[in-house]
Parts: structure tokens; C-alpha cells; sequence
């Protein structure tokens, strides 16, 4: 399958990659990836179908796991700084959380800031504001390892938060939460995006959110890039029958939303295959 060219970056703004490889043993899951800018201060989604590589990206933009190439943020390299320097500058929240720890959610955030940053005085105040604005204030004192799993998701969130990184990669943020939750954390992003000038990019399963919320999206397939662009405009029904297997179209509702349409998907070997 052909991959579309992607031009090294040409302007210093916001995250790009370039030539990133990243082998597991004997296979090469991602092939040489020159990608972006993601810019900053919007959402983008990374997009793709099952194995395609979308953690193994995020996780190498993160600093997460071995590659080769190089990782920009405004034009600085991230690949090579201190752990701690880049931990300032870059949050992965990855798609399973660790086991928790018998901490209160409370402890957790301020262990997650102290990761990126020393302890200030307004600590305490500045993490309950953030559960706040998550929704989650209620459970500030109550153990992690407690919870339920859309909770715990969004005490990650809140820790990646938290840190005020320059980027935020978040794998499948959303994956555990209801819609109420799912439309406030998009909400919440995109404001924290406009607000700060932050990189928010998200691996997303969810076309509809990533066309409603994202302003780029990058569509991967078997380790290579496919697509980068506006997610309205590359999600054309040949992409989508190429990637996903699926016979669909994008529509546009009267308020100008845009949703999928499904007629039907292919069912033979539908089973992913290791890249
Ligand atoms: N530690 C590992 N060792 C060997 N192969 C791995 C490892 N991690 C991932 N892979 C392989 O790399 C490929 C890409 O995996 P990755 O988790 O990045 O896909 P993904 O697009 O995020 O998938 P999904 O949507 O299912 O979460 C898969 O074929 C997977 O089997």
C-alpha cells in the first residue's frame, strides 16, 4: 500500500517528528515517520485502526520508548533531554493507567506534579482546582485504588493536567468515560488548549469526536503515516474503506456538525495483524 509523502515540517511551531522508527524485536512497528506540525493551542487526534501503531507513536513522541529519530516541540528537540526536562515539557498519559497506589486521589496529583516540577505552596489549592474543573472534587480524599475505572481516568487527566506540560499526549482518554464526562474532558482540553498554547494530541477511536473536536488528525496504518490534515477533509469514503474496511461517508448535520455514515463494513480476516 502506498503511504502519502509527508514533507519534513516547515515551520518550528508545535510537535513534529521526523524519521521516527521504532522496532519491537524483529518488527519494525513504526516505519520512518516524518510528521506535523501538530500545532498548538487546538486538539488533534491520531487516528487508525487497530495496531496500526497509535500507542507505539505516542509513547515515542514521549520519550516512552526506544526509537530512532527525532522528536520537535517548537522547533526544540525533546529526544535526548533530561528525563526530568522533558517530563516538564511532555505528559503521555498512557491508555492503561499502573496499578494505583493506596494514595487519595489528592496525594496522587500532587505526586504526579512533583514529577515536572518542586513543590510550591499553592500545590494543595492548584490540584483541588483541577478536580474541580474535572468534575471530580468529591473524591479528592478518597483512596485511588478505589475507584472506578472512568474515575481513575479522570484522575489521570487531572495529573496530566496538573503539570502544565507545553504537550499532552493522551492515548484513548475518553475510552472509560460517559458522555457526560466524555463531552466535559473535550471541552476542558480545548479550552485548556486555546487558554495555554498547549499540544493536546489524543489517540482517538471515536471518528465523530475527532471531526467535531480536532482541528488535525493523523490517520496511521500498519506503522505508516496515511493521512495529516483536517480530519473533515481527509476522511474521505476511499481513506475510510482503505483503513478501516468500512463503506462510509461523512455528513453535515443542520448545526454544521459532521457524523459518520456507516452502510456497511467488510467482514472477512478481520482479525489486526502485528505489523
Ligand atoms: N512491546 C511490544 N512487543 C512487541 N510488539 C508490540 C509491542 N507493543 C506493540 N507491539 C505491536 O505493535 C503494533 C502496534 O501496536 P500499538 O499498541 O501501537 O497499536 P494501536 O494502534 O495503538 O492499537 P489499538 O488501537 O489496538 O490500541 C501491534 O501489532 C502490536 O502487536
Amino acid at each position: 500500500m502506498n503511504t502519502v509523502p509527508t514533507a519534513p515540517p516547515k515551520t518550528a511551531t508545535g510537535l513534529s517528528v521526523q524519521g521516527l522508527s521504532v522496532r519491537h524485536g524483529h518488527h519494525t512497528i513504526l516505519h520512518d515517520i516524518t510528521l506535523g506540525p501538530f500545532p498548538p493551542g487546538v486538539l488533534c487526534a491520531v487516528l487508525g485502526p487497530n495496531g496500526s501503531g497509535k500507542s507505539t507513536l505516542l509513547r515515542a513522541m514521549g520519550g516512552l520508548v526506544p526509537a530512532r529519530g527525532r522528536v520537535l516541540l517548537h522547533g526544540q528537540a525533546l529526544d535526548g533531554l533530561p528525563l526530568k526536562a522533558r517530563a516538564r515539557l511532555c505528559c503521555t498519559l498512557p491508555q492503561s493507567l499502573p496499578e494505583p497506589l493506596r494514595l487519595s486521589v489528592l496525594e496522587t496529583l500532587l505526586a504526579a506534579r512533583r514529577v515536572a516540577h518542586p513543590a510550591q505552596a499553592d500545590d494543595i489549592p492548584a490540584a483541588l482546582g483541577w478536580l474541580e474543573r474535572m468534575g471530580i472534587a468529591s473524591l479528592a480524599l478518597r483512596p485511588l485504588n478505589e475507584l472506578s475505572g472512568g474515575q481513575r481516568q479522570l484522575v489521570g487527566l487531572a495529573q496530566a493536567l496538573s503539570r502544565h506540560p507545553r504537550a499532552l499526549l493522551l492515548d484513548e482518554p475518553l475510552s472509560a468515560l460517559d458522555p457526560h464526562y466524555q463531552y466535559r474532558v473535550l471541552a476542558l482540553l480545548r479550552e485548556e488548549a486555546a487558554r495555554s498554547g498547549l499540544v493536546c494530541i489524543m489517540v482517538l477511536h471515536d471518528l465523530n469526536q475527532a471531526l467535531n473536536w480536532c482541528q488535525t488528525a493523523c490517520i496511521l496504518h500498519e506503522g505508516q503515516v496515511r493521512a495529516f490534515g483536517a480530519p473533515r477533509t481527509i476522511l474521505t469514503p476511499a481513506l475510510l474503506h482503505a483503513i478501516y474496511r468500512i463503506h462510509a461517508c461523512v455528513d453535515t448535520g443542520t448545526q454544521g456538525q459532521a457524523f459518520m455514515s456507516v452502510q456497511g463494513v467488510e467482514t472477512a480476516d478481520q482479525v489486526p495483524q502485528k505489523v
